[in-house]
């Protein structure tokens, strides 16, 4: 940041004041103070160009949130972030909801406090995410629900920034989906994209594999390889699972976002790199920053902006959408007529808790299309082992239909069976069930996979 923004901060608190005047002019801020909402209106009416406001919530005479109302009149645009204390935070929630760009809570910690600012600022007068939201974008579906809407416009505000973006969620939710729509709808969208699996790798490798090694720096260093840090030069850098990094590279990863800077394992030189940053995680980090075991600096690099995508049970009315979507997709891919749902299906559907997020619910439509018979898909249909049986058992099946248990499975096997053309390992994966699941169920029904190649 340039010595050019100008920050406002109002707080009827005397060292407040002087503690932020301190720490933001230290970060190059032009601060302006005053000690209550009609010093900042008659600022904000005197002086142009404030950046910023930082305001307190609870003042004597006029409020923060009333501040924020009247200005909101007059500067619709300029973006105000509150400071809470105890007690206040959930008139910060509410105001947020009207539009305030932030909150911060006291005691605050200084690097937060920097990070938030610097966020704020860099989306400020971005003027995209007043449009509509369109239902789905390359392969992803947005969905219906009011807190996707709401990710979406973010992620578009975001997306054309140099802000560091952080995405938590559960497994499945599609935090990679998002990195990659940040990275598409990015000016570096033209530049390489490079994806960091930091929990499937393990750490001995992923240390050479994010910043490179030269030849010989170890026994199976026989030539000299450029890390994905510096492959994604000008582009960006998609770090999945940050949460499970090591403590050494969690300092090494902290350096190189300080200084931009990497030294390749066994080089001397340092080489600069320009790589915007996203990080993913579905571990809880505050939790992992309070037992020690994350590095509270770290986080704090890494989130310039937290996205949080909400598990699909907390925005049941993208459940049957989402199912559509991916009914349509398959129906696509597969040259076939667009698939239903049957309502009987939907219902389980919508009943479903979906511990495994989108990713269950699409492997659940596209098993389900493969099962199905005259392109609806029915409860029995649905790889959902709890309702399944119940569905089998209850439902009022047609007569051709009414199988045993054990015969509707052997069938539901020779049906992916046939789908895969008779590789296990597919059958396996369409049915989301092991590949040594498979193996025992072709023995436990006697069927012959080489019938179907
Ligand atoms: N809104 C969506 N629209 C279409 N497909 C989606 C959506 N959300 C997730 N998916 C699909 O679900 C699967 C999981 O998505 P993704 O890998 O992005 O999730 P994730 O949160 O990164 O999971 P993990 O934490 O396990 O890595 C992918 O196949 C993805 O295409």
């Amino acid at each position: 940041m340039t010595a050019a923004y100008k920050i406002l901060i109002v707080d009827d608190d005397p060292n407040i004041l002087e503690v932020l005047e301190e720490r933001l002019s230290a970060s190059n801020f032009k601060v302006l103070k005053a000690k209550n909402a009609a010093g900042a209106e008659q600022i904000l009416k005197a002086k142009k160009g404030i950046d910023l406001l930082l305001s307190d919530i609870k003042m004597p005479g006029k409020g923060g949130m009333e501040l924020f109302t009247d200005i909101r009149r007059s500067l619709p645009d300029l973006p105000v972030i509150f400071l809470t204390a105890y007690g206040t935070i959930p008139d910060a929630v509410d105001a947020i909801k009207l539009g305030a760009a932030d909150y911060i809570s006291k005691p605050f910690d200084g690097l937060e406090l920097i990070e938030k600012i610097n966020a704020v600022i860099a989306l400020r007068g971005t003027g995209v995410g007043t449009g509509p939201v369109p239902l789905f974008e390359s392969g992803f579906y947005w969905g219906k629900s009011a807190v996707m809407k709401h990710l979406y416009t973010t992620v578009k505000k975001v997306a054309v920034t140099e802000v560091n973006v952080l995405i938590l969620g559960e497994s499945g939710v599609g935090k990679e989906c998002i990195a990659g729509c940040i990275h598409k709808n990015s000016p570096r969208k033209k530049q390489p994209y490079m994806v960091v699996d930091c929990g499937s790798t393990p750490a001995g490798i992923l240390e050479s594999e994010l910043f490179g090694h030269l030849k010989g720096a170890f026994t199976h260093a026989v030539k000299d390889k450029v890390g994905l840090i510096e492959a994604a030069h000008s582009g960006t850098l998609f770090l999945d699972e940050i949460g499970n990094i090591s403590h050494d590279m969690q300092c090494r990863m902290l350096r190189f976002l300080e200084d931009k800077k990497i030294r390749q394992v066994g080089a001397v030189k340092e080489t600069s790199v320009d790589c915007r940053v996203i990080a993913a995680t579905n571990a809880d980090l505050a939790q992992a920053i309070d037992e020690g075991s994350f590095r509270q600096d770290l986080y704090y690099r890494l989130k310039g902006i937290t996205l949080t995508i909400p598990p699909l049970r907390e925005r049941k009315e993208d459940i049957y959408p989402l199912a559509e979507f991916f009914a349509g997709n398959y129906g696509q891919i597969h040259g076939t007529d667009q698939l239903r749902i049957s309502d009987a299906a939907v219902k389980v559907l919508e009943e479903h808790p979906w511990p495994g997020n989108v990713r269950e619910l699409k492997n659940t439509i596209e098993a389900g299309a493969v099962l199905c018979q005259n392109q609806v898909i029915e409860p029995w249909d649905l790889q959902i082992e709890s309702i399944r049986a119940n569905a089998v058992l209850t439902s009022d099946l047609p007569n051709s239909q009414a199988f045993s248990i054990a015969q509707s499975e052997k069938d539901t096997i020779i049906r992916a069976l046939k789908e895969s053309r008779g590789v296990q390992k597919d059958a396996a994966d369409l049915l989301g069930i092991s590949k040594r699941a498979m193996h025992y169920k072709v023995r436990k029904y006697d069927i012959d996979p080489t019938v179907y190649k």
